[in-house]
């Protein structure tokens, strides 16, 4: 399958904000679990109103990154760098004050919106709940948000709603649910771990249509986790793209798609040509990822690289500003020109 082009990505580039101010700023982070290191010096910025998305392999570290941002890891975990979000270092704030960011300044939604929701309370409690967790609002308000916001997410009667279990919805009303109270509160950035994985291809269209007006309407920033290119590609107007626990490559969308800087997104895409319709077609890459937990010497993709020369297999890139803009982590990127798709 050819990339589906479910809208436009210009559309979603021209929203980008370019000369708004950094609402996100992660700057070399490091997650260790257990004593082994999972996510390594990544680094990732996001301005208000900006659609990001984060795509890489199965276990390349894009869920470990969203859960850090709302301080989410396994108590376990070690974690250290900057995670700066409106002015306030997360990786340094204390419990109270992430409890207080998570669903009012930063929410996340997941693939599963079954797993997320109480099957034993009302929609509309649940969503009030949120409200009073961050807020002291009269009842009566908070209800009245609530009905505003399942409107907002496009649930047709949304009274009958706020008094209806998960088990009367569909899975695709369930996601729209799950949207409204991560969105109720106004948070300004929303991580979204692949939201339309569990979707038919139908629902996920209306899904990020949603996700692209709600950005809009909410001034609402959006980290787009996923292993779909193709919805990556519609409506976010920047990639970055991980591997083997790394950032490798953070590029505007159209630059992605004309000419990668980084073998890898480049092998993605070419991959993706074949189908990307779900993580087991990834295969169209030849070599298995490498594991954050044993990383090869050097760059990390070296392994399966095409055009990886002995110095790759001896040194480690860092994460640099690419030739034609964004950033990339590859010691060829200023000799090679690799191939896009939209030519
Ligand atoms: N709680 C945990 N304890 C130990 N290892 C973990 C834990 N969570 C994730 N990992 C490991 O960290 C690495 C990155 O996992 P992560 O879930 O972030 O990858 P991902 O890119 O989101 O993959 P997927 O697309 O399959 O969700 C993997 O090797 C995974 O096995």
């Amino acid at each position: 399958m050819a990339i589906a082009r479910l809208g436009s990505h210009e559309d979603a580039r021209d929203s980008s904000c370019s000369s708004s101010p950094s609402l996100l700023e992660v700057d070399d982070l490091e997650v260790s679990i257990g004593g082994t290191q999972l996510l390594s010096e990544v680094s990732l910025t996001m301005r208000a109103g900006e659609l990001v998305g984060l795509v890489g392999e199965s276990g390349s570290g894009k869920t470990l990154t969203g859960l850090s941002l709302l301080g989410l890891l396994p108590p376990t975990a070690a974690v250290t760098g900057r995670i700066w979000f409106e002015g306030v270092d997360l990786i340094a704030a204390d419990q109270s004050r992430l409890r207080d960011v998570r669903g009012r300044a930063i929410s996340m939604i997941f693939q599963e919106p079954r797993a997320s929701l109480h099957p034993a309370r009302p929609l509309g409690k649940q969503i009030t709940d949120v409200i009073h967790a961050h807020e002291q609002v009269p009842a009566a308000d908070a209800r009245r948000r609530a009905v505003d916001m399942l409107g907002m997410v496009g649930l047709p009667d949304p009274r009958r709603v706020m008094d209806s279990y998960i088990h009367e919805l569909s899975g695709g009303m369930c996601q729209r649910a799950m949207i409204a109270m991560a969105l109720v509160c106004g948070p300004r950035l929303l991580v979204a771990d692949e939201p339309t994985t569990a979707l038919d291809v139908t629902i996920q269209a209306q899904m990020i249509a949603l996700l692209r007006r709600l950005a809009s309407e909410l001034d609402l920033s959006v980290l787009l986790i996923t292993h779909n290119l193709g919805v990556v590609v519609d409506l976010c107007s920047r990639i970055v793209t991980m591997y083997c626990g790394q950032v490798v490559n953070d590029d505007s969308t159209s630059q992605l798609l004309d000419e990668p800087q980084h073998p890898y997104p480049s092998a993605l895409l070419r991959a993706s040509d074949i189908s990307f319709d779900s993580p087991d077609d990834w295969s169209g890459i030849s070599g298995a990822p490498a594991s954050p937990a044993r990383p090869p010497r050097g760059c990390r993709f070296h392994p399966r690289c095409p055009h990886a020369q002995e110095r790759c297999a001896e040194n480690a890139p860092p994460l640099e500003p690419g030739r034609h803009g964004g950033r990339t982590r590859c010691l060829r990127s200023d000799e090679l020109t690799l191939q896009g798709v939209s030519r």
